[in-house]
């Protein structure tokens, strides 16, 4: 049996073939309308077909943005260049005894944000993992250090005592009490088919949820995971580096307490959905024919809270299903932060083995501290008495969350539910997007840096995200440039009876479409690429924008690094529109402004276009402008309702309405002087 593989994986290879082929013509295509640009730009621009004569300055701007898309387009083929699918069969994994320890971590940091009960549903179902209890231990770390956490926990501890037994003799799967117990979960295991001992027994563990109580007996204990808690020490003048240095923490705490080899790193929110992850994780790590080289295991983020109308794109489709399967296919998904199974040795690097028998190195790269560097050496051994960790020394595992603990160590350098509101979407995409275009334009850059050390396919996958934030310059520039154009009866397209005109035809539908067959690939639906496709074009202009003025100001030293946690703490009036696919357009009205402004800038020139259009019986000039506002202003559907038809607390403001349509104004009279150059 032992040389059974553990997982297989096969490359889709009639997708691959389809999207090599369409790359190749898409580029070719691209080539042709940058030609176009260029030409016209550069040496001829009688050659144009233009109706009026080429104002240099806006033409530039256009060819630009056209370049700059062309690029980002490039940089995501990557990632349909040799999609593949994996299955696992955890069946033939070894007996439980030889199965490596896991550790999980949990961060928390914000209570008001971060609902407790939230975090202790994710550290009840880290520790239901179906795996075996005695080589399980979870710790959380709480930024806040508050001492409702604390409660909490030790509360979970004992809820977890019942809820367990109950889990692994029933069978259930979803192991998230707070989903298990809401209604929607409810129905999915069809009670019809469940004995009335299974009904009596969830009803009790039910009050048990509501009213924890202690009467469980304590043998239990020695069945179940450990749990940690671990709230390190802040101060002011130390970085505390955020989620990162919660977990390096965590690594060098659970390094003396139980040392195992693998870590699952899970954000509070983030429940294990599916009990068996962890053997699932392991087939990879046990599997012969793996590389030794294995780090981790990333699983794609579920959320439980998707409405059938995702407005907000929260679901984040295309990143786990297509990118990462596609990133996959090539050296290995990346990194997404929470839900993924490491390998605490790919974490220590190589610093470890190469100074193996350098004490003064070891303790140069991880601190002093005689314990710590000792289980750097050491296999998994949990220090375990009577159901309460025995740290040997707590004074060691003191200093190891302590805030200095890093200072003059390699630490930090080597080492390294969906929202459903449109203002919590755009502060995490202003936070991702700020972050990885920081890395991009680091040494890190994976252009660069990257290229060296992976091949050009995955360098080009990573440099994608990096990147993504520079969407916010072409895709402000196409929501204004032309629209100020079309309203003073000048001409970015040709005319739509020259050729040239069915390249730039061609090259939308061609990428509209890639994208369509993307989503319908993956079993989603029109309106799901339509609402995709709008999100996208809404955080191009905001989330991604601010990202970049950040990243901007943080390189002029006028900004400093921060992390605005994710709010998890549900606004009712809000899931509701979110579930009747409406929007909430309350919070930031900056994030307002720029989409309102952008609209009324497309309803402006759309409407004059059009008016010059029949007025002057001539089509073949403007068409092509004419229909990029509408295209503009019907995905924007929503906001205008959001703007003149709606009436409920989630509206657009009237007094961003007022102030967009004043710097609309402004825009379209000093539109003149651009296209002057
Ligand atoms: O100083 C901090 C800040 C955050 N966190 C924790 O980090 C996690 C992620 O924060 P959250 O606000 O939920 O970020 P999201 O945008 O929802 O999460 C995504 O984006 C993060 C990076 O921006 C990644 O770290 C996450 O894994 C990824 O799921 C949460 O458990 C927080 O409690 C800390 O422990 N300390
Ligand atoms: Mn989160």
């Amino acid at each position: 049996m032992e040389n059974f593989p553990l997982h297989v994986g096969h490359v889709r290879q009639l997708q691959a073939a389809i999207n090599r082929v369409h790359t190749l013509i898409h580029f070719t295509l691209l080539l042709a309308l940058l030609y176009y640009r260029a030409s016209v730009l550069l040496f001829d621009s009688s050659k144009s077909n233009l109706a009026t004569p080429v104002p240099m300055l806006a033409w530039a701007l256009i060819s630009a943005s056209e370049l700059q898309l062309s690029f980002l387009w490039l940089l995501r083929q990557a990632y349909r260049w040799r999609p593949v699918s994996r299955t696992v069969f955890s069946g033939r994994l070894p007996p439980d005894d030889k199965l490596p320890a896991i550790d999980v971590f949990i961060c928390i940091a914000d209570p008001k944000k971060e609902p407790t009960v939230e975090v202790m549903d994710t550290v009840v179902s880290a520790m239901s993992l179906e795996y075996p209890p005695e080589k399980l231990t979870v710790y959380l770390s709480d930024d806040a250090g508050s001492p409702l956490t604390l409660y909490a926990i030790r509360e979970a501890s004992s809820f977890a005592r019942s809820w367990l037994p109950f889990c692994s003799k029933h069978g259930i799967e979803t192991r998230f009490p707070g989903a298990y117990f809401s209604a929607s979960a409810h129905e999915k295991e069809s009670l019809l088919l469940r004995s009335k001992e299974f009904i009596e027994e969830r009803e009790a563990i039910k009050v048990i949820q509501n009213e924890v109580s202690d009467a469980v007996g304590q043998e239990q204990a020695n069945k179940m995971p450990l749990l940690v808690y671990v709230s390190r020490e802040k101060r002011q003048n130390y970085h505390h580096n955020f989620k990162a240095g919660a977990l390096n923490v965590l690594l060098r705490v659970s390094g003396i307490i139980s040392n195992a080899p693998c870590i699952l790193v899970l954000d509070c929110d983030m429940y294990c959905n599916d009990p068996t992850s962890a053997k699932q994780a392991m087939c990879f790590y046990l599997d012969p024919r793996s590389s030794k080289r294995l780090a981790f295991v990333q699983f794609p983020q579920i959320f439980h809270n998707i409405s059938n109308n995702d407005i907000y794109d929260s679901q984040l489709r295309s990143i786990f299903t297509t990118r990462w399967r596609g990133a996959d296919g090539l050296q290995g998904p990346i990194l997404s932060g929470t839900g993924f199974y490491i390998r605490r040795e790919a974490l220590y690097g190589t610093s470890r083995q190469k100074t193996d028998n350098d004490l003064l190195q070891l303790r140069k790269c991880f601190g002093p501290p005689n314990l710590f560097i000792a289980s750097l050496k050491q296999n998994y051994k949990r220090n375990f008495v009577n159901g309460d960790a025995s740290v040997e020394s707590p004074q060691e595992a003191q200093l190891l969350a302590s805030c200095s603990y890093e200072r003059n160590t390699e630490w930090g350098e080597k080492a390294s539910s969906a929202t459903v509101s449109l203002n919590d979407n755009m502060v995490q995409n202003i936070r991702w997007g700020c972050g990885l275009l920081e890395v991009g334009l680091s040494r890190f850059c994976p252009l660069i840096y990257g290229s060296s050390r992976m091949s050009i396919l995955q360098s080009m996958c990573y440099a994608f995200l990096a990147f993504r934030s520079l969407y916010s310059l072409p895709i402000l520039c196409y929501a204004t440039i032309p629209q100020l154009c079309l309203f003073n009866g000048i001409s970015l397209y040709p005319k739509v009876s020259s050729p040239w005109f069915a390249i730039f035809a061609i090259v939308y539908v061609s990428i509209l479409s890639q994208h369509l067959s993307e989503v319908l690939f993956e079993a989603g639906s029109l309106r799901m690429w339509w609402n995709e496709l709008r999100i996208w074009m809404i955080k191009s202009v905001t989330a991604y924008f601010f990202a970049c003025l950040d990243v901007l100001m943080k390189l002029i030293g006028l900004k400093k690094a921060n992390f605005i946690v994710t709010s998890k703490v549900v606004d009712e009036a809000q899931v509701e529109r979110y579930k009747m696919g409406v929007f909430s357009f309350e919070g930031d009205p900056f994030f307002l402004v720029i989409l309102v402004t952008l609209v009324t800038l497309n309803m402006v020139s759309f409407t004059a276009g059009l008016g010059r259009m029949i007025s002057t019986n001539k089509y073949d000039d403007i068409f092509g402008h004419v229909f990029l506002s509408f295209f503009i202003l019907r995905i924007s559907y929503p906001i205008i309702e959001g703007m003149i038809l709606r009436r409920d607390n989630g509206r657009v403001p009237v007094s961003v309405t007022l102030i967009s349509v004043a710097i609309s104004m402004v825009i379209l009279s000093l539109g003149c002087i651009l296209l002057m150059y």
